[in-house]
């Protein structure tokens, strides 16, 4: 494998597999996925290249060594670590999503509880609570029914996504994939989706939901993406992947 890529390169994809491989522990840290239902993935910075898990191999067995490199179509690179397994049964819309959203550096996908109810039903999550504003900008859109295995997922994941201020969107009957400016940030959207998905939910089970004004939604995702945290915070450098143009609404 030494001398298919430069040397650059080849620290970009190491990096990249330390990092996808560990993010999986965020998952099960956060109860977003039951056995291995649920898949990472990471772009290389400076190449056509991602970083994907193995398919359905148990989460306690991943390592950097035994994560799968592929091409921009999905295709595994061979003789490269890993690439003996068979890859994650979403490689392909994962693929898709790097070849369409170029500011996409991560794509998560889980079959959290709450968010997989919405999924089931069809329907948006409202944006009725201030932290889904901050984090999500507005409503979480649903997707197109699509089945697993070929591109259509990553198809309806870009239909959806493309100029919406949400990082997550819930695929009908199937459940939610992120997308971020890095794999941590995806995997952030992910554990945001289902937190939010679980308190709207018990939220309407109680009672009326009351809707957020719009101009209110719009000062407070600009106030959480440019003033909130701390300003070397990776969000600051690497604005939503997706995102239209923000106007300047906080002052
Ligand atoms: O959603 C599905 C299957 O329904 C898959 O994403 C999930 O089981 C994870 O599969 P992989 O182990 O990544 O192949």
């Amino acid at each position: 494998m030494s001398g298919i890529f430069s040397h650059d390169v080849q620290s970009a994809i190491e990096a990249t597999r330390v990092e996808v491989a560990r993010l999986h522990g965020e998952l099960t840290r956060y109860g977003l996925v039951v056995w291995t239902a649920g898949n990472v993935s990471g772009r290389v910075p400076g190449a056509d290249l991602f970083v994907i898990k193995p398919s359905g191999v148990s989460y306690d067995a991943l390592a950097p060594e035994n994560m799968i490199l592929c091409d921009l179509d999905g295709t595994v690179i061979p003789e490269t670590p890993g690439s003996e397994r068979v890859p994650s049964s979403d490689t392909a819309a994962h693929a898709y999503v790097y070849r369409h959203m170029a500011g996409v550096g991560g794509v998560v996908h889980t079959h959290s509880t709450y968010a997989v109810g919405w999924a089931a039903r069809g329907e948006e999550i409202p944006c009725v609570i201030t932290a889904m504003a901050d984090e999500f900008g507005g409503p979480i859109p649903i997707g197109p029914f699509a089945i697993i295995g070929d591109d259509s997922i990553g198809r309806g994941i870009v239909e959806t996504l493309t100029g919406h201020r949400s990082r997550a969107v819930l695929m009908q009957n199937h459940g939610p994939f992120t997308i971020g400016a890095t794999p941590k940030d995806a995997v952030k959207a992910a554990v945001m989706v289902e937190d939010v998905a679980r308190t709207v939910h018990l939220a309407r089970e109680a009672g009326t939901l009351i809707p957020i004004p719009q101009e209110a939604i719009d000062r407070l995702y600009d106030r959480y993406q440019n003033v909130y945290g701390q300003a070397d915070d990776a969000r600051r450098a690497t604005p939503a992947a997706n995102a239209p143009e923000q106007e300047e609404i906080y002052a």
